[in-house]
């Protein structure tokens, strides 16, 4: 994370950009890590920063406080934000947290920030982010299809075709050239950090029709996430995991179908995509994509996808006249 030079910029840029905002403030680092995040605010003027860390790493984020000189302004709290008490019960001006997981909501800690946020935020508080916007766009997956047709005048189709089965068992966090995207992106999900619920979060449900903006085969949904800073006066800082922007660690997730769809320019692509918190590990979801074809509609495409846990994805699809569309 911390050789993430897009991530590492993007809250350095909004904490600085925003000096005025921090000067003076008593900052909440929710998940502090190696504590970066807090340094930055301490040198963006904080009054005080409250560094809180569950893991052991806490260790190294206070030789880090201290090598650059800020053990007076930031204090190190080892334990889970949900068990902490902040001296005297103060209330915090800014909550600054990189809690992002895989296709944002992966691994996250959302949660744990929502419950800061309603614990130590004041009223008037901000977040740093305070919004995420999650994607989705139909793609090609080329490692997953065609680069197999010829491995060294070899076919090997058929090893690509368990390879499918694999991938489509855990969605794929790759990076997804530009080039593959084969629509406009659609929203997921807009989040407002200042009010969302864990409740909101149990499940996502979309229905997008995506209109292909050239030829090319369709063999795969790519999803990823940007978020947003809070901004006195400059334009707000926006962390971006699209493919058209520099790369990050969190890539972007595609879930591969296990079969291939030749799209036409202009050719309507409809997909259901829904996203499901798992039972077994509240920081998993199920992905969902349905395509739907309506002469198969009772016999849809099926297969059993796992991230970590159970993901389930099941592949339908559906063309549409463009009429349809016109009417969605
Ligand atoms: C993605 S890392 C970010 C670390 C650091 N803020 C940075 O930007 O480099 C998230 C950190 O949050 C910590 N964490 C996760 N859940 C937490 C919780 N409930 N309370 C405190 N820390 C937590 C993890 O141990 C991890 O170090």
């Amino acid at each position: 994370m911390l050789k993430d030079k897009a991530r590492n910029r993007a809250y350095k840029q909004a904490i600085e950009d925003n000096k005025d905002i921090f000067e003076g403030k008593v900052i909440l680092d929710v998940g502090a890590g190696t504590g970066i995040l807090s340094v930055f605010a301490a040198q963006a003027g904080a009054r005080k920063v409250f560094a809180v860390e569950a893991s052991d790493i806490y260790k190294i984020a206070e030789e880090v406080i201290k090598e650059n000189n800020f053990e007076d302004t930031i204090q190190v709290i080892h334990d889970r934000i949900e068990n902490v008490t902040l001296p005297g019960n103060i209330k915090v001006d800014i909550i600054i947290s990189e809690w992002m997981g895989f296709y944002l909501l992966h691994e996250g800690m959302l949660d744990s920030v929502i419950w800061a946020r309603d614990h130590f935020l004041k009223s008037d508080g901000l977040l740093f982010p305070e919004a995420a916007t999650i994607y989705s766009v139909p793609c090609s997956v080329p490692t997953m299809y065609e680069e197999w047709d010829n491995v060294n005048g070899i076919s090997m189709k058929s090893f690509a075709s368990k390879l499918r089965t694999q991938a489509s068992q855990k969605p794929d966090t790759t990076f997804v050239k530009p080039d593959q995207i084969l629509a406009e992106p659609e929203v997921v999900l807009w989040i407002d950090l200042r009010e969302v619920t864990v409740e909101d979060l149990h499940r996502i449900k979309v229905q997008h029709i995506a209109v292909a903006n050239k030829q090319g085969k369709y063999q795969g949904i790519c999803i990823w996430f940007t978020c947003t800073f809070p901004s006195s006066s400059t334009e707000p800082v926006i962390l971006s995991t699209d493919p058209d922007e520099e790369e990050t660690h969190w890539k972007q997730t595609t879930v591969v179908l296990p079969n291939e769809a030749d799209v036409q320019e202009s050719e309507p692509i409809a997909y259901e995509l829904v996203l499901t918190r798992s039972e077994n590990n509240d920081r998993h979801y199920n992905i969902e994509v349905i395509m739907l074809d309506p002469e198969e509609v009772e016999h849809p495409e099926y297969c059993s996808c796992h991230m970590t846990k159970c993901i389930l994805v099941r592949a339908m699809l559906e063309k549409y006249e463009n009429n349809d569309v016109e009417n969605a």
